[in-house]
């Protein structure tokens, strides 16, 4: 008769292979460029608005582990807010943007962050993952400092900063990829908030003494 584990099983939670990953900011700063440079590495400088949200996948790996992104463009354009926020519930982390050329849509982020905290129906925002680009760092006329939207980070959250470029490519990638590593990071402490009353599966059975004795 082999050993029977008198333990609690407990089932390691599987990680995420899908992330939605959602961008938010204004029109024109510049969103849907970044998206298409990170999934099809290519630029258009005549993109027109986005009219509700569009999206694209993209296969990476993590870990050893295939990720499938999902990047979710929105419109950043008021008049289509209502056609937007249906779009925001169940995303794992949120891309908030801005144009280092435009110092509206930098002082527009708290906005973002609401709408976005208020439709996806975020329970903890205090934990949510959210990542701030600040876009075409490739323009030399600038009316938000490095330091300007470092600062807002930290004091919103401490959360991470790219300054980007969808036009040669700027620190696209590596924005993308803490996005994932956040949401991912986010996904597991939430699995660890989960009480668990159940068997430990990967724990060895004792020994046959130590079991029948
Ligand atoms: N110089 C420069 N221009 C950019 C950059 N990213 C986007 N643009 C230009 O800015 C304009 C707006 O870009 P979009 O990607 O359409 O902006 P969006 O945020 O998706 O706009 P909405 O769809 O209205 O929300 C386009 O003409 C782009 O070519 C960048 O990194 N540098």
């Amino acid at each position: 008769v082999s050993p029977v584990s008198s333990q609690p099983v407990h089932v390691e939670p599987a990680r995420k292979s899908l992330l939605k990953v959602i961008l938010l900011g204004d029109g024109g700063v510049g969103k849907s460029s970044i998206m298409n440079r990170y999934v099809t590495n290519k630029f258009d400088a005549h993109l027109f608005h986005t009219i509700g949200v569009e999206f694209l996948n993209k296969t990476l790996e993590v870990d050893g582990n295939q990720v499938t992104l999902q990047i979710w463009d929105t419109a950043g354009q008021e008049r289509f807010r209502s056609l937007r926020t249906p779009f925001y519930r169940g995303s794992d982390c949120c891309l908030l943007t801005f144009s280092v050329d435009d110092n509206q849509s930098f002082l527009n982020l708290s906005n973002w962050k609401k709408e976005f905290i208020y439709y996806a129906d975020v329970k903890e925002p205090e934990n949510f993952p959210f990542v701030v680009l600040g876009n075409k760092v490739d323009v030399t006329e600038r009316q938000v400092s490095t330091e300007e939207a470092r600062l807002w980070c930290q004091e919103n959250g401490e959360y991470p900063y790219f300054e980007t470029s969808a036009k040669d490519a700027t620190n696209v990638a590596v924005a993308f990829e803490e996005a994932v590593h956040r949401a991912l990071a986010a996904d597991d402490k939430a699995d660890h908030l989960i009480p668990t009353d159940t068997v430990k599966l990967h724990r060895k059975p004792r020994s046959a003494t130590a079991c029948c004795s």
